[in-house]
């Protein structure tokens, strides 16, 4: 009989959560290539018949336990309010060697749920976050590129194997991300900044806009701008009240320079105070330039 050939050098990988980031997880894995066995866990039975028909693994399960028995690479990618269950059901059940990543947007929060269920396991324990993802969510909303040419964070600790951690750098790479490593801490500050502020910006401005009494002429007239600014307020809420809440402390620091600095302006507005609004747009204007310019960069 020739030997499996496997990848990450895992033979048995189990993702647990199926939605767009665990399906887009195993959609990547089997594109890469992976001949092991790939186990899901889900919520229900509907969720395992149709991850099964999607055929995002070779297995599927609602209970933790059958999903990581033989797992010697899993990867969480549950919402926050399931997290602390998931990771005391695998300290249950999965072998004690089996490495653990999980894929949450806050960080630190992660890493207090790892201390409480894996405080045997945080060698084998890896945090992580792909900074990619769309506003779409469940098992239909994953695709196989979406990690292609994109950046994941790592947040390992002084406690982390070193083994644990090339496994995990591996998959990634395999999946088509790159990946940085980064202090749990300071993940939370960039992330607050770029990801989360902006989810509660457009969630409040859509929110804001509905609440106006003319509200179906508003929507019918919103164009472009509107939408590029307001996409990810489809996101799943409940997801997002989670993330934000979760990363509380930089997210209200954020939210009060962001405050601040819209006061300024609408001071400027009242004011017809032109050199203010000349220098805050056109500062704006030039580092988004840039920004658009880098991304282009590293996507050619
Ligand atoms: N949405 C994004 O753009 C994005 C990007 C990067 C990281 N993330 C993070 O990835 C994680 C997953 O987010 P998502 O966008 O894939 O959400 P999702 O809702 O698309 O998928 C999560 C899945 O987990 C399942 N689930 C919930 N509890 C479970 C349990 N106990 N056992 C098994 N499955 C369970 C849900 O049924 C759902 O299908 C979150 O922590 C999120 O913060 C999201
Ligand atoms: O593109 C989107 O829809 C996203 O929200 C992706 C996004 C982001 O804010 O950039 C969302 C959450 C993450 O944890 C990482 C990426």
């Amino acid at each position: 009989m020739s030997e499996k050939k496997h990848i990450f050098n895992a033979k048995h990988v189990a993702i647990i959560g199926l939605g767009l980031i665990g399906g887009s997880v195993a959609r990547g894995i089997y594109r890469a290539g992976f001949r092991g066995e790939l186990v899901g866990a889900v919520e229900n039975e509907a969720d395992v018949k149709r991850a099964l028909t999607l055929g995002l693994v070779d297995a599927c399960h609602t209970d933790i336990a059958s999903a990581v028995g033989q797992a010697d690479l899993i990867v969480v990618a549950v919402p926050p309010a399931a997290l602390a269950e998931v990771l005391a059901q695998i300290a249950a059940h999965a072998p004690r060697d089996a490495i653990i990543t999980d894929t949450g947007s806050s960080k630190q929060s992660v890493v207090a749920l790892a201390q409480a269920h894996l405080a045997d396991r945080l060698a084998y324990f890896v945090p992580g976050h792909p900074i990619a993802g769309t506003e779409n969510q469940g098992l239909d909303a994953g695709f196989n590129t979406l990690f292609d040419g994109r950046r994941v964070i790592l947040t390992p600790s002084q406690d982390t194997a070193a083994s644990a951690l090339d496994c995990v750098v591996g998959l990634w790479k395999e999946l088509g991300a790159s990946v940085i490593e980064m202090d749990a801490a300071h993940h939370d500050d960039v992330l607050a900044a770029t990801s989360h502020l902006p989810h509660v910006l457009a969630y409040t401005l859509v929110d804001t806009l509905a609440a106006l009494s003319e509200r179906q002429e508003i929507f019918a007239f919103a164009a472009g701008g509107f939408a590029d600014f307001t996409r990810i307020a489809s996101s799943d809420a409940r997801l997002w009240r989670d993330i934000v809440v979760a990363n509380r402390g930089p997210v209200l620091d954020v939210l009060d320079t962001y405050i601040e600095r819209l006061a300024r302006i609408r001071s400027a507005i009242a004011d017809d105070d032109h050199d203010t609004i000349d220098g805050v747009f056109g500062r704006a204007k030039a580092a988004r330039d840039e920004y658009g310019a880098d991304r282009r960069e590293s996507a050619s």
